[in-house]
C-alpha cells in the first residue's frame, strides 16, 4: 500500500486534485468528510461539542449549525484547540479504520487540510501539497463556496503557513492557474511516481537504476534527506540508534551522483534483519544479496545490511551498519571531514571529476579507479588525524 499525504491550505484546490487521483484509481479518504461523520446527531462528538460550546450551535432539527460553530471556532485560538482537541482523536481513529480496510496494492490518498499542524507528515511515502496565492483562495471560497470573507481569512490565518508546508512537500502543485495545468501535473504524478512506487514497495523492487552522472551540489539535498530520516525514524521509532545522511550529497559544495546515501544504525544485524519489514513497509525495502563493507587496510569485510528508497523519483541507497563495524564509523567521520575542510572537499571533487571523465571518453577507466581508491585511502588517515586533533567522535 502506498499512503500519500495531500494537503494545502483552505481553498488551494485539494479536493480538485482529490478527485482526479481517485478517477485513476487511488482511494482517496477525506478528513473533512470524517470530520462531519463523527460530529453527526446522535454522536458523543455532537454531545461534546454542544457541552463546549453551548447550545446555539445546533439548528432546530438538532443538527451541527457548521456556520455558526465556524464562527465561534475559528474567532481565537483557545476555541480552536478546544474544537480540535474534541474532534480530531475521534477522526484520527476512524482515519485509521478506513486507512486499515484498504487493499494490499491500494494507492490510498490522505486529503488532510491539517497535515503541517498535525505533524503527520513523516507517516506517508508522499507528501503532495496544493498551494494557490492567498487572494486567488479567498476570492475562490467567496464566490464558488459562497464563505464568508472574514471566515476565509479566519481559517487562512490559523493554518501553517506556505514555509511550513514547503518544508515537508515532496511534490508542490501549484494552483493559482486554470484547472487543467493542475490537472495534468496530476495525471503526470500518477503514472510517473506513485503507480510504479507502490509496485516497487510491494514486490521488494528497487527503484530503476539511476543516473551515474556526477551533478552540482543541490541545497535540496539535505532537505529530502532529512524528510526520509524523518520517514525512517517514524518507522522504527527506539529500535534503531540513529539515522545520518552520509556521502557525497551530504557535502555542501561537493559534486555528486544524485543519490541519497543514509545510514540506519542499530545494535546488531539481528535487529537489523527484525526492522525489514517496517522499512519496507516505509519505502525502503531490502535489497537481495550479501552485502558487506570492505576493510580500507586490505584486512577483511564487514557485514552490513542495504536497503533501496523505492521512490522512483528520489534515490535512496540505505545502509543498515551496526557500531561493531569500523565502516560505521568511517561513513560518518569521511562525510563530517569533507564539511569541516573544504581543501579537502575540493581534492575530492577534482579525483572524481578525473574518474568521470575518464568514464566519459574511453573504456580504460582503471588508472582513475585506482588513483581514486589510493586517495581515498590515504584520506582516511587523513581524517583520523584531524578526528584525533579536534576531539571529533560520532557521538558528537
Ligand atoms: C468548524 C466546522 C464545523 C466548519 O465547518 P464547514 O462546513 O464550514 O467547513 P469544513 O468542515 O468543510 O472545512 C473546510 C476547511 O476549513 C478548514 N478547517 C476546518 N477545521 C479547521 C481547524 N480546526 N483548524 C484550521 N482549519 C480548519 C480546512 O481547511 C477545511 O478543509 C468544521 O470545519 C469542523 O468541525 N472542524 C473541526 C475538525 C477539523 O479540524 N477539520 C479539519 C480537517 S481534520
Ligand atoms: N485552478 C482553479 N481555477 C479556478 N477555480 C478553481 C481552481 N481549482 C479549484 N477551484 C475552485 O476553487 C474552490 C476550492 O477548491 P477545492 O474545493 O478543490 O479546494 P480545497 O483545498 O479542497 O478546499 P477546502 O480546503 O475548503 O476543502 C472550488 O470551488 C473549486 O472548484
Amino acid at each position: 500500500m502506498l499512503r500519500v499525504g495531500l494537503t494545502g491550505g483552505v481553498g488551494a484546490g485539494k479536493s480538485t486534485v482529490a478527485t482526479r487521483l481517485a478517477e485513476h484509481g487511488a482511494v482517496v479518504v477525506d478528513a473533512d468528510r470524517i470530520a462531519r461523520e463523527v460530529v453527526e446527531p446522535g454522536t458523543e462528538g455532537l454531545a461534546e461539542l454542544v457541552t463546549a460550546f453551548g447550545e446555539d450551535i445546533l439548528t432546530a432539527t438538532g443538527a451541527l449549525d457548521r456556520q455558526a460553530l465556524a464562527a465561534k471556532a475559528f474567532a481565537s485560538d483557545e476555541a480552536r484547540r478546544t474544537l480540535n482537541a474534541i474532534t480530531h482523536p475521534r477522526i484520527g481513529a476512524r482515519t485509521a479504520e478506513l486507512i486499515g480496510e484498504a487493499a494490499p496494492d491500494a494507492v490510498v490518498v490522505h486529503d488532510v487540510p491539517l497535515l503541517v499542524e498535525g505533524g503527520l507528515a513523516p507517516h506517508y511515502h508522499v507528501v503532495v501539497v496544493v498551494d494557490a496565492p492567498v487572494e486567488t483562495r479567498v476570492r475562490r471560497l467567496v464566490s464558488a463556496r459562497g464563505m464568508a470573507e472574514d471566515d476565509a481569512r479566519a481559517r487562512i490565518a490559523a493554518q501553517a503557513t506556505e514555509a511550513d508546508r514547503r518544508a515537508v512537500a515532496d511534490v508542490w502543485l501549484d494552483n493559482g492557474g486554470h484547472e487543467d495545468a493542475v490537472l495534468s501535473e496530476v495525471d503526470s504524478l500518477w503514472a510517473d511516481r506513485l503507480v510504479p512506487f507502490e509496485a516497487n514497495i510491494r514486490l521488494h523492487r528497487p527503484r530503476a537504476a539511476s543516473s551515474p552522472r556526477l551533478v552540482p551540489h543541490d541545497p535540496a539535498w539535505p532537505v529530502q534527506a532529512a524528510r526520509a530520516i524523518a520517514r525512517i525514524r517514524a518507522a522504527v521509532g527506539d529500535r534503531a540508534r540513529r539515522v545520518d545522511h552520509i556521502g557525497s550529497t551530504s557535502v555542501p559544495g561537493l559534486l555528486a551522483k544524485d543519490v541519497l546515501d543514509l545510514q540506519l544504525t542499530v545494535d546488531s544485524l539481528d535487529r537489523a534483519d527484525e526492522l525489514a519489514d517496517a522499512l519496507t513497509a516505509a519505502g525502503f525495502p531490502p535489497a537481495a544479496g550479501d552485502w558487506r563493507d570492505d576493510a580500507q587496510d586490505g584486512t577483511g569485510t564487514w557485514p552490513k545490511r542495504f536497503h533501496y528508497g523505492a521512490d522512483p523519483c528520489r534515490a535512496v541507497n540505505l545502509h543498515v551498519r551496526s557500531p561493531e563495524t569500523p565502516a560505521w564509523r568511517l561513513a560518518l567521520l569521511f562525510a563530517e571531514w569533507l564539511r569541516q575542510n573544504p581543501g579537502e572537499r575540493d581534492a575530492y571533487a577534482a579525483v572524481k571529476e578525473g574518474l568521470a571523465d575518464a568514464h566519459a571518453h574511453d573504456g580504460t577507466v582503471e588508472p582513475y579507479a585506482e588513483e581514486k581508491q589510493g586517495w581515498v585511502n590515504a584520506a582516511f588517515r587523513r581524517a583520523e588525524d584531524w578526528a584525533a586533533r579536534s576531539g571529533w567522535t560520532p557521538e558528537g
